[in-house]
């Protein structure tokens, strides 16, 4: 049911708002690849991909902060703004070369995009990287809007870039079902009001989805159209 409001008088939905890692793109090898040349570049050891997998949902300048404070301490500022600067310049050149999308994501969205859905996504990784990724992985024209983690002063869990990617749809947070892998997407899209929150059982949570409140857990990604109305 998309087009019409239920018999409880819901509105229909209208858009589906998607996070980006752990959701739509495994892409923690490109994140542990620029991680480990920038940490060559200081002559650190390099880090392994379940603990860069620990690190990602909170944007580049906390994944740099933690991959730094993993191997030696985090430095003063002004080099830490360096280390920040040169990771975003190692990993937005090439943000795809070891990512994937998960099995049935350009199926579905192709699906949905075709049912009149409108598609967005709202991810806490720098819209630089992002476009190129979206590009890259050949999923970038399902959406009509794209936010990442520097497209406004906060980012998820802060509902600001979840409201600001709905209002670019030109759509409500009633309309609205949010898929996401992790708690920041869950925090922020009830705090934007979202119809339903469901999630992936792939991604990259650090905390067990079951303790939070969202409407579902699909069992793979190919299982959202299903999902999206009740
Ligand atoms: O850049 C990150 O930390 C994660 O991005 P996400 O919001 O797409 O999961
Ligand atoms: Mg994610």
């Amino acid at each position: 049911m998309t087009d019409t409001a239920d018999s409880l008088n819901r509105p229909a939905i209208r858009a589906v708002a998607f996070d980006l890692d752990g959701t739509l793109v495994d892409s923690v090898a490109d994140l542990m690849h620029a991680s480990n040349a920038l940490l060559a570049e200081l002559g650190r050891p390099p880090v392994d991909l379940p603990a860069v997998r620990s690190f990602v949902g909170d944007g580049a300048p906390k994944l740099v902060e933690r991959v730094l404070a993993a191997t030696g301490g985090i430095p003063a500022a002004e080099e830490a703004a360096r280390c920040l600067s040169r990771f975003l310049s190692i990993y937005e050149a090439d943000p795809s070369a070891h990512s994937v999308l998960y099995p049935g994501v350009a199926g579905t969205l192709d699906a949905l995009a075709k049912s009149g859905l409108r598609l967005g996504v709202c991810t806490n990784k720098p819209m630089g990287a992002t476009a190129r990724l979206l590009d890259d992985l050949g999923i970038a024209g399902f959406f009509t809007a794209v936010v990442g983690g520097d497209s406004y002063p906060t980012r998820k869990p802060s509902p600001e870039p979840v409201l600001g990617l709905l209002g670019r749809l030109g759509v409500g947070p009633a309309e609205t079902v949010f898929v996401g892998d992790n708690e920041h997407d869950v925090a922020a899209a009830r705090a934007a009001g979202v119809a339903r929150v469901l999630l992936v059982p792939y991604g990259y949570a650090r905390v067990p989805l079951d303790g939070l409140p969202h409407d579902g857990i699909l069992d793979g990604f190919a299982d959202l159209p299903g999902r999206l109305s009740c």
